[in-house]
């Protein structure tokens, strides 16, 4: 094994599988850290774990639990995969798990590279812009959990970890990975435990990839993974099978679309267009029994139809401030989780096999309802929304970030079946 990845979140997982098969590398995706033994034929493997938002101590032990694991399995280096857009508070988690893994592995330097230019994440001096603006202007700063409101990346790492942040700038990264290296090691020198690296295109990240190949642990969003895996290129044997896998077949499809993000809203519209399809009702699902059974219904109903039917909760935002004022927001949102997690079993026990998903949360509870452990890593739909396949069952999903894909997503992820 080369190359072990943990990953904060679940989408984030499949995001960073899905740039190391692009770029050759065999990758097994796991859910949590694996409680039993498992034979594993891959270049890579990323643990997917849920730590990004919960109580620091549970992200430290959890990524601790899978850094072991992953060093049982004679990985050769270690990559903490967190948000593009840098998702923590004060408090952590990126900070402490950061300080966590290094203790761990008995090093005392890395990296922190959250760019993923392909998706409008850049690093410029330090500071981190999600497309044109700086990301404390982005959308960011109102997010529920982990608002961002400072986009100095060297300010966010210093009030979360135990050391002192540097920077390795855009003029330093232009002049190649040996002025890299050389840049890091002042910054070591000078007492600095982690170098921020600024990154606005594919080149830069492929030369920060060549400058960090001698650093056990590397830590950023999933843009670095194509930098890293060219690094192992002549150490893998078939690249061409790479992503063979996890490609989908031609079998009975279900669109799930939990998300209220400003893309998914659009994806949904574009769909509806010509593809059967049906909208949640939020008091139905909060009072009506048996209303999965009947939308499972509908869906086994739609067979003759070329495209998958949608079943979509996605809202707008006045649409979803009225229902949350009605309802409640955990309770509504909840009662849409239940929801689909009652449809995923029904529609799997009918035959559905695919199931593409849009929406974090949502996709992670629709994986648990199948009870899918690990994955094959498929091809790229869009930019960090690979086609993943069950290891051991005939079920493939493509689960979609909010935020992720153009407005014709649904479409083209159906364009993969074999
Ligand atoms: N109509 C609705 N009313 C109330 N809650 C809803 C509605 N539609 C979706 N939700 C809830 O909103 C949440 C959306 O979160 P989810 O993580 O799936 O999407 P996202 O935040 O856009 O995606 P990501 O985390 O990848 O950016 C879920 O808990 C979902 O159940
Ligand atoms: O890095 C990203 O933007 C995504 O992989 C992510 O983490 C989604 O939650």
């Amino acid at each position: 094994m080369l190359l072990g990845v943990i990953a904060d979140d679940f989408t984030g997982a499949t995001d960073i599988a899905g740039f190391l098969v692009e770029n050759g590398m065999r990758t097994i995706q796991v859910n949590g850290v694996p409680d039993k033994e498992m034979s594993i034929d891959a270049d890579a493997v990323v643990i997917s774990l849920k730590s990004r938002s919960c109580p620091t101590e549970q992200a430290i032990s959890d990524s601790l639990a899978a850094l072991i694991w992953l060093q049982q399995q004679n990985c050769q280096q270690f990559y903490f995969k967190y948000c593009s857009t840098f998702d923590s508070t004060e408090k952590g988690n990126i900070g402490p798990v950061t300080d966590a893994l290094l203790e761990q592995l008995n090093e005392d330097f890395t990296v922190i590279c959250p760019a993923l230019p392909v998706n409008g994440r850049t690093v410029f001096n330090g500071h981190l812009f999600v497309f044109e603006q700086l990301l404390s202007e982005s959308g960011m700063r109102n997010h529920p959990v982990t608002p961002m409101t400072n986009s100095n990346l060297m300010q966010l790492m210093d009030a979360q970890a135990t050391g002192s942040t540097g920077l390795v700038d855009y003029l330093n990264i232009e002049q190649g990975a040996e002025n890299i290296v050389n840049k890091l090691q002042q910054l070591k020198t000078e007492g600095k435990r982690y170098a921020v690296v600024d990154a606005f295109n594919a080149n830069h990240l492929n030369e920060i990839g060549k400058a960090v190949h001698q650093l056990k642990l590397v830590t950023g969003g999933s843009g670095l993974a194509a930098g890293i895996a060219k690094n192992w290129s002549a150490h893998l044997q078939d690249q061409t099978q790479a992503k063979q896998a996890g490609y989908p077949s031609k079998l009975p499809t279900v669109i799930f679309s939990g998300s209220c993000s400003v893309m998914t809203n659009q994806q949904v519209d574009h769909y509806k267009k010509t593809a059967p399809h049906f909208a949640i009702n939020v008091e139905d699902c909060l009072n009506k029994q048996d209303y999965s059974k009947q939308v499972c219904e509908w869906v086994m109903s739609q067979s003759s139809s070329e495209l998958a039917p949608l079943v979509y909760a996605t809202a707008d935002t006045d649409a979803l401030h009225k229902i949350q004022q009605q309802y409640g927001a955990e309770a509504s949102s909840l009662a849409v989780e239940n929801f689909f997690n009652d449809l995923a079993i029904q529609l799997k026990a009918a035959g559905i096999c695919n199931f593409i998903v849009a929406g974090g949360e949502t996709s992670g509870v629709v994986t648990q309802s199948l009870q899918v452990d690990s994955f094959h890593i498929g091809p790229q739909i869009t930019p960090g929304v690979p086609w993943v396949k069950a290891v051991n069952d005939n079920l493939s999903l493509a689960l979609k970030s909010g935020n992720f894909g153009d407005p014709t997503f649904f479409t083209k992820a159906q364009e993969y079946f074999q």
